[in-house]
């Protein structure tokens, strides 16, 4: 029985899988937290996977991958060293960054014309900005820069040769993805000078076998790719499939065969896995914002659960804006969540936990509206993420999203994104792996309660203009 692992090395922590290379069957899996924070040194992510792989979890496997969250910024000194802890997709410091180079480039149509997304405070290339700025002492040290999943292969392969996939490249925004080439001129706009990059490797190209002290021989490490392209190859999407992953991140994704360019800076251009595009919308409130809705009511998950299940929909006119750590999508940075229709009537749990829950979904389906916007087709939403393990997520999505959510087994998709891309790059054909079981969930939509969100959320961006 061959045996291939996929890692997913997300905001939160770091899940490995391993799985049966034929059928795709689970065969055993681990998981080890990260440190908080929107920065954080590399080194923390490696010491989760040799953790979460520990006690023989990758013994006699084949071949790995790596799936990482995206945009991270690993910026390497000459000897391969960090310069500085690693800038995260969720640190909004480089929001002014991002607003100058939309402005030096020419607007944001020229930058969704040049790689298909506007820049905003997430994108490597606003770091890079943020670092020449800042930090000139470090920025003057730095030789490459990496992604967190291509610092994480580079390790794994033994501080070889970098490479990267062309997914996880077109989240820095100086990668054109339509072209498929790295754009020296906005690494020079973005940084004043030119900075080493990963070599973009072919989708499902083998790469060389695991070189490094605690991890077991594994003969061959595939290319690995960005967290949401690897849920993408894991899910095994279809054209009309939607994914809205409730993670750190909120992100509502389609593969489709053509790149997109959306000026609006709403929806990033990023490419696939696979050869294909993967248009994408990113929230940055999501799952995090149902754990502080439940802690600011003093109780636990399952319990912030019942509660926004007891009571009516609409929340009886309570409206939430999630933006707890700013917001990407729109692109507010420096926004704060709110409570609307406060009255002494409402004001109860119930209704707090609901309409915490109904305002992060509505942030996913204005998500999934910009894509509908950009030609996506849109004819399922499949749920997954550590949010849609909450039954009221379950249950409130097809009221905001006015369509049948459909939600698989609950399980670590970018991971077994990550093993599929490995067995893929094993065997060189497409694995056949089982379908994964899912739910349908269906309710009648529930429009008042987006047109209340929307405009609060006018009202706030008004506020903030
Ligand atoms: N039953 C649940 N209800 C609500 N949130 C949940 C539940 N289970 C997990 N979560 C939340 O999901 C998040 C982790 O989801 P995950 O998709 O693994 O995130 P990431 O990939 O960004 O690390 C955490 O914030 C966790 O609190
Ligand atoms: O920035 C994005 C997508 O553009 C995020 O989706 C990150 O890739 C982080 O993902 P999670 O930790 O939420 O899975």
């Amino acid at each position: 029985m061959t045996l291939v692992a996929g890692v997913d090395s997300s905001t939160q922590g770091t899940k490995v899988v391993v799985r049966r290379a034929d059928t795709g069957a689970l065969v055993r899996e681990g998981r080890a937290k990260h440190p908080e924070g929107t920065e954080i040194d590399p080194e923390h992510w490696w010491t989760a996977l040799l953790s979460a792989a520990e006690s023989g979890l990758l013994d006699g496997v084949a071949a790995i991958g790596v799936a990482a969250q995206q945009h991270g910024m690993v910026a390497l000194d000459g000897d391969g060293r960090v310069v500085r802890p690693a800038l995260l997709w969720n640190d909004t410091r480089s929001a002014t960054a991002a607003a100058d180079l939309v402005t030096e480039l020419g607007g944001p149509k020229a930058w969704a014309e040049a790689v298909g997304t506007v820049p905003v405070a997430s994108l490597t290339v606003t770091k890079l900005r943020w670092l020449a700025e800042h930090e000139p002492d470090n920025s003057r040290r730095v030789e490459r820069v990496l992604l967190p999943h291509d610092w994480l292969t580079w390790r794994l392969t033994g501080c070889g040769e970098a490479v990267t996939d062309r997914g996880d490249a077109s989240g820095t925004g100086y990668y054109a993805p339509d072209r498929g080439e790295y754009c020296p001129d906005l690494l020079r706009l973005a940084f004043g000078r030119e900075v080493g990059t990963p070599r973009v490797a072919a989708p499902f190209e083998p790469g060389p076998a695991v070189d490094a002290t605690g991890l077991p021989p594994i003969g061959v490490v595939s290319a690995g790719t960005g967290d949401n392209m690897a849920a993408a190859l894991g899910l095994d999407v279809r054209p009309g499939d939607v994914v809205v992953s409730l993670g750190t991140s909120g992100t509502a994704f389609a593969a489709t065969d053509a790149a997109t360019a959306d000026p609006s800076g709403q929806v990033a251009g990023f490419a696939d896995a696979t050869g294909r595009f993967l248009p994408l919308v990113c929230t940055l409130n999501a799952a995090r914002a149902l754990t502080a809705g439940a802690a600011m009511l003093g109780v636990g998950l399952e319990e912030f659960d019942a509660l926004a299940r007891s009571a009516p929909a609409g929340a009886q006119g309570l409206t939430f804006l999630p933006y707890l750590d700013g917001e990407r999508t729109p692109n507010l940075p420096d926004a704060t969540g709110r409570i609307d229709g406060m009255t002494r009537a409402n004001l109860a749990p119930p209704n707090i936990a609901r309409a915490v829950v109904e305002g992060m979904l509505c942030g996913l389906a204005d998500a999934v509206d910009a894509l509908a916007g950009e030609g996506v087709p849109v004819r399922r939403i499949l749920l997954i993420g550590g949010g849609a393990r909450s039954r009221a997520v379950r249950t409130i999505a097809p009221q905001i999203f006015g369509r049948t959510v459909t939600v698989p087994e609950p399980g670590e998709y970018v991971a077994d994104g990550a093993a599929r891309q490995a067995a893929w790059a094993l065997a060189g054909t497409a694995p056949a792996w089982e379908p994964r079981l899912a739910e349908d969930h269906e309710a009648a939509p529930v429009p008042e309660v987006r047109d209340r969100y929307a405009a609060a959320r006018e009202s706030l961006r008004s506020a903030v203009a």
